[in-house]
């Protein structure tokens, strides 16, 4: 992209000293700050930048911003070119001036690569350290492949969200890493040793109750931090949910989260949250919604860890659906009639199906059975909040939660790490040696992969374009000087699953795959198929089968909402 690196006049640590007082200052959501703006129908994502005054700028500043240029949010030129400055690129002080401001960047050669750790839709993370500090940090690179506008307003949301969060169970942003020359932005985060999602696969691992109440406690304090902020995550799942050593869990991946404020609602897009954690509301293309979303994901990922496996592994939007009303039951009339649901008409059952969580998960302790009643309901507005469900029983009656200082030590199992497993046992077993050694010591199970947010972000054509060629490396594990980030390029294989089935929504015989009891124990799980494709539900509702074709099974719904 001819980005070259340049003698950026960094500053050397980030924040800066303003940062802590920009944070001070953001602290909760006002009427003001709280603007979701999504993308109306086929349109751009208005300025993120515009999302919230900086704070204490002289009154004349705040004069002009009055009439802010929609494009730009509502940063001044002053401003920008002092960003600038301070060794930021243009291009992001131009979109973005508010995510970054009050912090200086970080120069990439003050970090050391270490290995590659994690990938994701819109980035490559690293290991890597910190040389000034010592830290063992995480790098998120964002890929911007030509720096288009919109793309930087999506990362700059991201950064402006993380911002407003200050929770010991919510990741912290720690700087960001660029130059005034480079394409790219690392984010930085402390390093977090595993994830939910690895170690809930893993077959050497079984948690106890109290574990499942300490990690749990952990989700929904999280949780109900960014909604008392006014953040709506809208990915949570197993691999968002990051963990250290010292068992303490964060909430991470702020990519498709979102504000919002309930006085004051803006619609939102229904196309978020990786599938097997996404709520019926937003499968019934629901844009009118709130932290109910949330506190399903929260529901499914309860069950999932006294269950040992994912409780509605859905290959299909179709699919995910029949898989919620079977469990669930399928809406009440009143739901159906108050709720509104854009593909209410599509998806209404023509007969109703019973909730059967209670039998399907009879072993569970009833306290857990409780919540996960409470967090799989139907209409969101039954699922309460997250300060509600850290009152319920679940967690005031015996046995208690684990202290996170008392959880094992756990040996690497993040989704990378058993990727690499899983890769190295199908390498031996194609080399011939299945009946030797290999499968044998690798001890590996695979591990089936949840399908992400759909167009995670929906709103965004280049995001979706870009998904389609998103490559990855072979991870190095040796240590080295981190690259500048525009040196350090994304590299690999197309994403996106090429199976492409889509069962039948009703009374599907043939749908097998989900077991109707669940015993609390962890046994083992079977090998579920991955990542089913994203359909477009109303095509799916027309019983059109795709053939397996990985372009068509990535291709966008073309309805945006805002
Ligand atoms: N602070 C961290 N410490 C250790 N590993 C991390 C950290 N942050 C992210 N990772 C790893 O990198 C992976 C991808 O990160 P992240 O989910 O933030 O990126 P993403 O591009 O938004 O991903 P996705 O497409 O899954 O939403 C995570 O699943 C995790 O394994």
């Amino acid at each position: 992209m001819g980005c070259v690196q340049g003698k950026g006049r960094a500053a050397s640590a980030s924040p800066s000293p303003r940062a802590s007082h920009v944070a001070r200052a953001e602290a909760g959501p006002t009427n003001a700050d709280v603007v979701k703006k999504e993308n109306g129908a086929g349109g751009a994502v208005e300025a993120v930048a515009g999302e919230e005054a900086p704070p204490q700028q002289p009154k004349k500043e705040r004069r002009r911003q009055a009439k802010p240029d929609p494009r730009q949010g509502s940063f001044s030129n002053r401003a920008r070119g002092e960003q600038v400055a301070a060794g930021w690129p243009p291009w992001l002080a131009a979109v973005a001036g508010e995510a970054i401001n009050g912090w200086s960047p970080r120069r990439a050669d003050t970090f050391e690569k270490i290995d590659k750790i994690g990938q994701g839709t819109y980035s490559n993370v690293y290991k890597a350290r910190d040389t000034k500090s010592g830290n063992i940090v995480a790098l998120k690179k964002v890929r911007f492949d030509n720096l288009e506008p919109e793309s930087v307003r999506f990362m700059a949301r991201e950064i402006l969200i993380l911002r407003r969060l200050d929770h010991p169970n919510v990741v912290k942003l720690e700087g960001l890493v660029t130059s005034r020359m480079s394409c790219s932005l690392y984010l930085v985060f402390k390093y977090m040793e595993h994830d939910l999602a690895g170690l809930a696969a893993s077959p050497d691992i079984k948690f106890t109750e109290p574990q499942v109440k300490c990690y749990m406690h952990q989700l929904l304090s999280g949780l109900e931090h960014c909604h008392t902020r006014g953040v709506l995550h809208r990915d949570i799942k197993g691999s968002n949910l990051l963990l250290d050593n010292t068992g303490t869990l964060n909430i991470a991946d702020f990519g498709l989260a979102s504000f919002f404020d309930p006085n004051h609602k803006q619609p939102m897009t229904s196309r978020v949250v990786t599938l097997w954690y996404r709520p019926p509301e937003l499968l019934l293309g629901a844009t009118d919604y709130g932290v109910g979303v949330d506190l399903w994901s929260a529901g499914c990922i309860l069950a999932e860890l006294l269950a040992g496996k994912p409780i509605m592994p859905g290959r299909t939007e179709v699919e995910q659906l029949h898989k919620i009303f079977k469990l669930c039951g399928s809406p009440s009339e009143e739901y159906w009639k108050k709720s509104k649901l854009p593909h209410a008409t599509i998806f209404k059952p023509q007969q109703p199906y019973k909730r059967c969580i209670a039998q399907t998960f009879k072993d569970f302790p009833p306290s857990a059975l409780q919540l996960i009643e409470t967090l799989l309901a139907i209409d969101p507005a039954d699922r309460k909040t997250a300060t509600d469900a850290l009152r319920s029983d679940f967690f005031t009656t015996e046995p208690y939660a684990c202290d996170p200082a008392s959880l094992p030590q756990y040996p690497p199992s993040k989704e990378m790490d058993a990727k690499r497993r899983d890769e190295e046992a199908r390498r031996l077993r194609a080399a011939g040696r299945s009946n030797a050694e290999g499968p044998k010591k690798t001890r590996t199970r695979e591990r089936p992969r949840a399908v992400p947010a759909p167009e995670a972000n929906a709103e965004l054509q280049v995001n979706i374009d870009r998904r389609r060629l998103i490559t990855h490396a072979n991870a190095k594990s040796k240590s080295e000087k981190f690259p500048p980030p525009h040196q350090d390029g994304a590299l690999g294989f197309p994403l996106g699953s090429s199976h492409h089935i889509e069962p039948p929504f009703d009374g599907d015989p043939a749908d097998t795959s989900f077991s109707t009891v669940f015993p609390y124990q962890k046994g083992t799980a079977p090998v579920t198929t991955w990542s089913g494709p994203l359909v477009d539900s109303a095509q799916a509702a027309n019983g059109k089968r795709k053939k397996k074709s990985g372009r068509s099974s990535k291709q966008p719904s073309t309805a945006r909402v805002r």
